[in-house]
């Protein structure tokens, strides 16, 4: 099973702790969310747990089946849609479906083709993502995520910009993960971790 633990891990910007002496231990085949009022640090603490931010104190911990990860491959295991993660805008869903599945495959060998239709965005396969609309853009942006062959699906304010077509879609995709996949969120709308098993506030880490 793949684990993260989380030994006492604090992060400061400046002279401003965000959030210190965060033990946690969060196990695939679940799902884990976020909350916490606006600046709080949810954000901060999903890219920590990607790999992709230094902590500034205290050590994370990778490992599958009692076996470490090296950090430096960590990235590997993990997918991550969120607000500030931008879209190549310039290429087309086919262009960026095939772009994407060079450094990160698909999940069961899906198609660029296949993950169109599951994006419902087959109609817009052939144009550039720039004349996308935010919802479009969002969805891409997850599908991305959830269909990736990741273990660990990271999803910052998953619903951002989605209606409620999108948001039963966004739900459908978590039904279908995986029993060995671990889903992260970050959140401040109930409705989109309701399913959620295990919610954790990061003000109890200030
Ligand atoms: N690169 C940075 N340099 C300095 N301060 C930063 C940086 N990134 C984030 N911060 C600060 O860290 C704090 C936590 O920000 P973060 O984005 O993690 O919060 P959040 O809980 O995700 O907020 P929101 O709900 O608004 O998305 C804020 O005070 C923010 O200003």
């Amino acid at each position: 099973m793949l684990t993260i633990s989380a030994e006492g891990i604090g992060k400061k910007y400046r002279r401003e702790w965000i959030f210190r002496r965060v033990n946690l231990t969060l196990n695939a085949g679940t799902s884990y969310t976020f909350v916490g009022p606006n600046g709080s640090g949810k954000s901060t603490l999903l890219q920590l747990l990607t790999g992709s931010l230094p902590t500034t104190e205290g050590n994370l911990i990778f490992s599958l089946n009692n076996k470490l990860i090296d950090p430096d491959n960590w990235f590997r295991q993990v997918s991550i849609a969120a607000p500030y993660l931008e879209l190549v805008e310039e290429l087309t869903l086919d262009e960026l479906l095939i772009f994407h599945q060079t450094f990160k495959p698909f999940r069961a060998n899906l198609t660029p083709e296949a993950i169109a239709d599951r994006l419902l965005l087959t109609h817009a396969r052939h144009k550039e993502i720039k004349y996308f609309s935010s919802g479009m853009k969002q969805r891409v942006k997850l599908g991305l995520a959830f269909f990736s062959n990741s273990p660990v699906v990271i999803l910052d304010e998953p619903t951002a910009n989605l209606d409620r077509q999108g948001a039963a879609w966004y739900h459908e995709q978590v039904r279908q993960l995986g029993p060995d996949q671990l889903l992260l969120i970050g959140s401040n709308q109930p409705d989109e971790y309701d399913f959620c098993p295990n919610v954790l506030d990061v003000m109890q880490w200030k």
